[in-house]
């Protein structure tokens, strides 16, 4: 039995401002108790707490909306009771806009050892240092509504692809039975809870698992299963099918995803809100996005030379550093590299995404992301 789940006041709220004409694009606003939040919206992650190299301040500067955190690494370490006694993970991390942490689901199988699934949860070792401990959807909704973020994530199984479909058509039922779990032990008070359709790349099994995830009224809703290995491609195609048989009126979420060109073609399906480590990963190995593409700086082309990483991008590190310097740093191993090198990426997906929004606002976005993809595919060429 589902119990009542009718969502409360003073949890998040979708506002959909505008229905692009040409796709299915749209122009949203998620209302937030930490402030409101645009879409569509790209999220930077901040696994433990923190967004690698860089501070709230610079996030602020960067006109980051909304940060994730990972109820797997914080339960691990520091802990949430320390973090409860710090005041909650915003106050502990001096973050005052919005966050949101994922469930735990995903990275118990993508990083811990033995670990084991039952109806009940998931059991495993600690990646750091194989301590035993254990997840179900109670006990991950309880660890979230202790950190307090305004959206939390169901528990859910996202099935290895590798996996047939028996299993995960038993998957798909025992995260459906999950959500019901994660519904009865949510409290409703200030957490926002999203639910999270899988299914692989099966549409009928994505159409199956949409009406039994979206049969519970929930403030909004996710696709997960995807970026998981997958071909482009695929991943494309899927979201293209799945995204539009989650509520119009309610924010999408895609889990995991994406690249720059995954961003503005999930946008063109109707996906609101992303997440990835793409940005500030690639920065620590010192891969950095441009609008003439990627730049691999450590390249001796770069050695001396005076350009900063992207002539058109206002970013700090385009105003103030010229390319040769930032490879050098990167040579040396320097710490400031790392500072360097994510400021500007996670810049750049920020503006990529604030001008999808300009797009979509002026109603010219189905000819935005045309000219987005074929400069993409003239520079992978
Ligand atoms: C391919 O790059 C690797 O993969 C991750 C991105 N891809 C991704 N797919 C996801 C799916 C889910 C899901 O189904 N459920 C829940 N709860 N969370 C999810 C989080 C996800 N993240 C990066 O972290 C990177 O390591
Ligand atoms: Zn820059």
């Amino acid at each position: 039995e589902k119990g009542d789940t009718r969502v409360p006041p003073g949890l998040v709220r979708f506002e959909l401002l505008h229905e692009d004409t040409g796709t299915k694009a749209r122009r949203g606003r998620l209302h937030t108790p930490h402030g409101p939040i645009e879409t569509p919206i790209f999220m930077p992650v901040g696994t433990v707490g923190s967004v690698k190299g860089v501070g709230p301040d610079d996030l602020v500067n960067l006109d980051a909306q909304i940060i994730l955190g990972n109820t797997y690494h914080l339960m691990l370490r520091p802990g949430e009771p320390l973090i409860q006694e710090m005041g909650g993970l915003h106050r502990f991390i001096s973050w005052d806009r919005p966050m949101l942490t994922d469930s735990g689901g995903f990275q118990v199988f993508s990083l811990s050892e033995k670990r084991k699934i039952t109806e009940e949860g998931a059991a495993f070792q600690s990646h750091l240092d194989g301590s035993r401990h254990s997840l179900s959807p109670e006990r991950s909704i309880a660890i979230q509504e202790t950190l307090g973020a305004d959206v939390i994530m169901a528990f859910d199984e996202c099935p290895p692809s590798t996996e047939d479909r028996p299993y995960l058509e038993k998957s798909l039922a025992r995260t459906t039975r999950w959500l019901h779990r994660c519904v009865k032990a949510w409290s409703r008070e200030r957490s926002s809870l999203f639910g999270i359709v899988q299914g692989g790349l099966h549409e009928d099994l994505r159409k199956r698992h949409a009406e039994e995830i979206c049969a519970v009224d929930l403030p909004g809703y996710a696709l997960g299963g995807y970026s998981v290995g997958e071909a482009p491609e695929a991943m494309h195609a899927g979201v293209a099918y799945s995204a539009p048989l989650l509520p119009r009126d309610r924010p999408r979420y895609l889990m995991g995803v994406g690249t720059p060109l995954d961003l503005v073609t999930c946008v063109e399906q109707g996906v609101d809100m992303f997440d990835c480590v793409l940005p500030t990963r690639c920065a620590r190995n010192g891969l950095l996005f441009t609008s003439e593409g990627k730049l691999v700086i450590r390249n001796a082309a770069y050695a001396k030379d005076p350009r900063p990483v992207d002539p058109t991008c206002s970013c700090y590190t385009c105003r103030t550093f010229s390319r040769a310097y930032l490879r050098h740093l990167f040579a040396a191993g320097e710490i400031l590299a790392m500072r360097l090198n994510t400021l500007h990426n996670l810049h750049y997906f920020l503006t990529l995404m604030a001008d999808v929004r300009r797009a979509i606002s002026e109603d010219r976005f189905a000819s935005f992301a045309k000219d987005f993809r074929a400069r993409a595919h003239a520079q992978e060429a």
